[in-house]
């Protein structure tokens, strides 16, 4: 009996074997299966592509309109290098568009020569009423016929533009139509008149403004933008084209989905058109931030004045109070020569037009302001902009500093980065999906020295462009530099690579990780600051846990003394991003902490 069992159970065995020895090759063949349609969909895909007319060359019927409306409407006489081609795409109608231009690029000419070239109209969402606002009145300044609804509508406005939207007639009322997406989302009898838009044909293009708001894993989440997967299922025959200025291709990939707009690499993909990012007038530079609030504000007066007395620029803080704050030393440092303005989220909307207009007028230099001031903030004059504290990710970084120098002239982006902001920060990013990711690249830019600012933007966001097929990547705006080349003009560019030193910081991180594990052993939780304070200083006696772990190893305490606590800052945070230690967070009732 004994001896049955054995042999059932060594046939059981082989069998297992056997099934793990198929199932390898299950997994084998399948992606290898994987690999040939992979390889057959892009094959047909670049076919497919390469069939397609050449839009930056070739006339079609609408050609000779494009120059003369252009002219007409926005006296402009000559198109970007992009702008042409993206036209031409979206005339042409055979696939969606997905547009990547960097602020100020020129992208709402894509859409808004085309609308007026097309019979119906065009449904753009826009993410705020003060962007929409804008486009309508320089819209209708332009003598384009154009139409919004928000939630401030009135009824009878909102009644007059639906009835619009199905009315046989032409001249049509509007040409675009500006929404934002709670329309789409929460009114069901706009989406109606829209549906009934589309059955007569009236529904030319939908446009999504701002597109990189639809994914979460981007910098500006909305959830309504989510909402508007519902476009492409009641709309199905509508090309869409999305535009954004920052998007690395994991996001643009989640807004595809999203969108229900088809990958670029499937036969009839969208059509992703993307000039370079880099805008050769803007400086980059990382400041060390100094060690005290009032050094801070000392260095920026001092710098402000020194090279840009009476111009206009931006400063970014992390939160309302420091807006504030700052905005008043500037001034009393300055005896009164740096007018200072703020914005952000909790002022009233009128208040915040106001700030806005003023510095628009030059009535003040500078406004301080949160992330708040963000979008549609478009003062051409803009000669710098410095952030107080680094952002929560390279996208952000991107959009706000790109803010500066619109009118194509010289304008610097200071960022001061001190580490021991980055646990506060990571406080507030460990609840947004990638939060954590993204500040780590912004980690990452602030504390490399060597490697050109331009060359770090484009790693960011092309860094798997290669996947992609893309149009135009390298024929970008003005004076445009081929990717893998430097800046010339940045700090890391500008540095003498003598004076950059390297620290073998094997040892101290022993030490450190000789310190975290002693207060792992007693359950203990520390903040950085204080874990810096003791592996610089006190060892662990400045943690009290020294009689509990006699039975380690010795090993040299405090650290080496000639660091100062921003460069063990600055390493605590290079090890958190290489992965040699990773930060934990508890949540008070008041608070989360890193
Ligand atoms: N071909 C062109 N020639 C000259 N000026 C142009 C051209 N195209 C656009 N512009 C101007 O460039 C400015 C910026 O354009 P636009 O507002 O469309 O930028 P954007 O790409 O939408 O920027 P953002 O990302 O900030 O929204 C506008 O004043 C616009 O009139």
């Amino acid at each position: 009996m004994d001896q049955r069992l054995q042999t059932i159970q060594q046939e059981i065995k082989g069998l297992d074997q056997q099934i793990a020895q198929l199932n390898q090759q299950r997994a084998k063949l399948q992606n290898e299966w994987q690999q040939i349609l992979d390889q057959q969909r892009s094959q047909k895909a670049k076919a497919a592509k390469a069939a397609l007319p050449d839009y930056q060359q070739q006339a079609f019927a609408w050609s000779p309109s494009l120059p003369l409306l252009a002219l007409k409407h926005w006296h402009i006489e000559a198109f970007r290098p992009l702008q042409l081609a993206i036209i031409n795409t979206a005339l042409d109608r055979q696939r969606d568009l997905f547009v990547v231009l960097p602020t100020g690029g020129g992208k709402s000419l894509c859409y808004q020569l085309p609308a007026l070239v097309e019979p119906g109209f065009t449904l753009v969402v826009s993410p705020l009423v003060s962007l929409i606002n804008d486009q309508v009145y320089h819209l209708k300044e332009a003598g384009v016929p154009v139409a919004s609804l928000t939630a401030a509508s009135s009824k009878e406005h909102v009644k007059r533009i639906q009835d619009a939207m199905v009315d046989q007639h032409t001249p049509r009322l509007f040409k675009l139509l500006y929404v934002t997406p709670e329309k789409i989302a929460n009114s069901k009898r706009f989406m109606a008149k829209l549906s009934q838009a589309y059955t007569h044909g009236f529904l030319d293009r939908i446009v999504i403004d701002e597109a990189h708001c639809c994914s979460q894993q981007g910098h500006d989440f909305r959830p309504d933008y989510k909402k508007l997967n519902v476009l492409r299922t009641v709309f199905p025959k509508v090309p869409i084209m999305a535009l954004t200025a920052t998007c690395p291709w994991h996001v643009m990939k989640d807004v595809l989905r999203i969108l229900g707009m088809p990958l670029p690499q499937h036969e009839n993909g969208t059509l992703v058109y993307s000039a370079p990012l880099y805008r050769p007038n803007l400086v980059y530079k990382v400041v060390p931030k100094p060690e005290t609030a009032d050094l801070v504000y000392q260095h920026m007066a001092d710098w402000i004045l020194e090279n840009y007395k009476n111009c206009s620029g931006i400063i970014y803080c992390l939160t309302r109070k420091e807006t504030s704050l700052i905005a008043g030393e500037l001034y009393a440092r300055s005896q009164g020569q740096i007018r200072c303005g703020v914005y952000h989220s909790d002022m009233t909307e009128e208040d915040k037009e106001e700030t806005h207009a003023m510095w628009r007028r030059n009535q003040i230099h500078v406004v301080v302001a949160t992330i708040a001031f963000g979008m549609g903030i478009n003062h051409l004059q803009t000669r710098f902009i410095l952030h107080h504290t680094i952002p929560k990710s390279i996208e952000g970084y991107y959009q706000e500093s790109g803010r500066a120098g619109r009118d194509g002239k010289r304008a610097e982006c200071l960022l001061y980065y001190r580490g021991q902001d980055v646990p506060r920060l990571a406080s507030m990013a460990v609840t947004e999906v990638q939060g954590r990711d993204n500040l780590n690249a912004m980690v990452n830019y602030a504390q490399d020295y060597t490697t050109c600012r331009k060359i770090l933007f484009e790693t960011y966001f092309y860094n798997d462009a290669d996947q992609w097929q893309i149009y135009g990547q390298h024929d970008g705006l003005v004076n445009e530099t081929t990717p893998n080349e430097p800046c010339t003009i940045c700090d890391n560019c500008s540095r003498d690579p003598t004076t950059v030193t390297t620290h073998d910081i094997t040892k101290d991180t022993i030490t450190l990780i000789y310190l975290l594990r002693a207060l792992k052993q007693v359950n203990q939780r520390v903040t950085m600051a204080k874990l810096i304070s003791a592996w610089k200083s006190r060892g662990l006696k400045a943690l009290q846990v020294e009689t509990l772990i006699q039975n380690q190893p010795l090993i040299r305490l405090p650290v080496n003394k000639q660091y100062t606590m921003a460069e063990l800052e600055n390493m605590v945070n290079f090890l958190i991003h290489q992965g040699y230690l990773q930060d934990d967070y508890h949540f008070t009732a008041y608070a989360s902490i890193v």
